[in-house]
């Protein structure tokens, strides 16, 4: 797939090749920042987005459109792995997800359904028509939610600032714990799988909580996982990205389970961690997100700063270190996009 492609910056950055200037895109890039999303939303509820393929592909190809970024990533969310296994998911304005149903206890557990494939068929529908879209011009990133992330999702019925039910199943109730991460660990296979057989070229799986761990319960109940789905992946030529916030900590470990990048939050310097890692695994992020928010000269500064750090290294992705916020200038977004496609090393 990726040698069909006008532009594979994108995959040969990720397969650990230096290329002429960074690839750019960013977390979150179809969004809330941008007016022409509000556009569609006001129109549709958030998860008829995700389930419609003509409007998925819609809101995918805006930034594509808007932004000229290296990469487009499928418009879906992380959750639907969960609903489809039974979770009740709603979106609710301001609020954020919400499963009205949460699991905590065996019982629960049990009733989360495993065969549930069919149901997410609209995601492989969304792929065929974005990719149609595309017509060969950029990859598209897949993409699915870790383990560890779904699970505090689904413990704790909505988004928690401190995840206490979810840490409390892990020390109280580990078996459980095991037990639905596994459930939603073999969903996630077959569901990547899926997305790599209608037409992505390449995928992250998000592991945004994660740092809400220590090193042990990382190891145990996220890294484990996370592991044993990348090694089940029908990968071919088709890169693996692992995105956690806690990746400038946990790096080392999220090596061992063998992606093509590794995508780093900001807390860390990206040229040590890069350098600290298996020769081949190529490094995605790390600007702080916040700084799109300042003037633009700070933002190229900042940006060229990174670039500087990254001269000569193989295999480096520009993105930022978690996805753009909401009420960051689309302005600012698009300088930065420029920035990154000015440069040249
Ligand atoms: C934790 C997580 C979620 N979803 C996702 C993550 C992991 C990435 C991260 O850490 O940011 C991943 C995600 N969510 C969305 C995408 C689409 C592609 C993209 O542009 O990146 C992706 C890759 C769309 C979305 N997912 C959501 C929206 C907003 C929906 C709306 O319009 O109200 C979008 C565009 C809703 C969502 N979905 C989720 C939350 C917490 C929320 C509400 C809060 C928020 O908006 O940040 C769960």
């Amino acid at each position: 797939m990726s040698t069909t492609l006008q532009n594979d910056l994108l995959i040969r950055a990720a397969f650990g090749q230096l290329t002429e200037r960074p690839p750019v895109w960013m977390m979150r890039q179809a969004g809330r920042f941008m007016p022409e999303y509000w556009e569609i939303k006001n129109k549709y509820s958030f998860l008829e987005m995700c389930k419609t393929p003509e409007i998925a592909a819609d809101v995918t190809m805006l930034p594509v459109d808007l932004l000229g970024i290296d990469g487009a990533i499928l418009f879906s969310d992380i959750l639907v792995t969960a609903e489809a296994m039974g979770g009740d998911l709603s979106f609710e304005q301001g609020v954020g997800p919400r499963f009205a149903n949460p699991v905590r206890s065996l019982a629960d557990a049990e009733k989360l359904n495993t065969d549930c494939l069919p149901k997410l068929e609209y995601v492989a529908d969304a792929i065929k028509v974005i990719q149609q879209r595309l017509n060969g011009s950029i990859p598209l990133i897949g993409f699915a939610g870790a383990p560890f992330t779904i699970l505090s999702y689904l413990v704790e019925g909505a988004s928690s600032k401190d995840f206490k039910l979810t840490k409390l199943m892990l020390n109280n109730e580990p078996a459980l714990a095991h037990k639905i991460l596994q459930k939603i660990a073999d969903v996630t296979v077959e569901y990547l799988n899926m997305q790599i057989a209608a037409g992505v070229n390449a995928v992250q799986l998000f592991d945004s909580w994660a740092l809400a761990l220590s090193w042990n319960d990382y190891k145990e109940f996220s890294h484990y996982y996370n592991q044993q789905i990348i090694s089940k992946l029908n990968r071919k030529d088709i890169p693996v990205i692992s995105f956690c916030k806690g990746s400038s900590v946990f790096a080392p470990i999220m090596a061992e389970a063998k992606p093509d990048v590794i995508s780093v939050d900001w807390n860390a310097d990206l040229k040590n961690i890069k350098q600290s890692l298996p020769q081949g695994i190529a490094v995605q992020g790390n600007l702080d997100p916040f700084v799109l928010y300042a003037d633009k000269k700070v933002i190229r500064e900042k940006i060229h700063q990174l670039f500087e750090r990254m001269r000569g290294e193989e295999g480096f992705i520009f993105n930022l270190g978690h996805g753009i916020m909401p009420d960051i200038p689309f302005d600012n977004v698009k300088y930065a996009i420029e920035t990154v496609k000015e440069f040249r090393y």
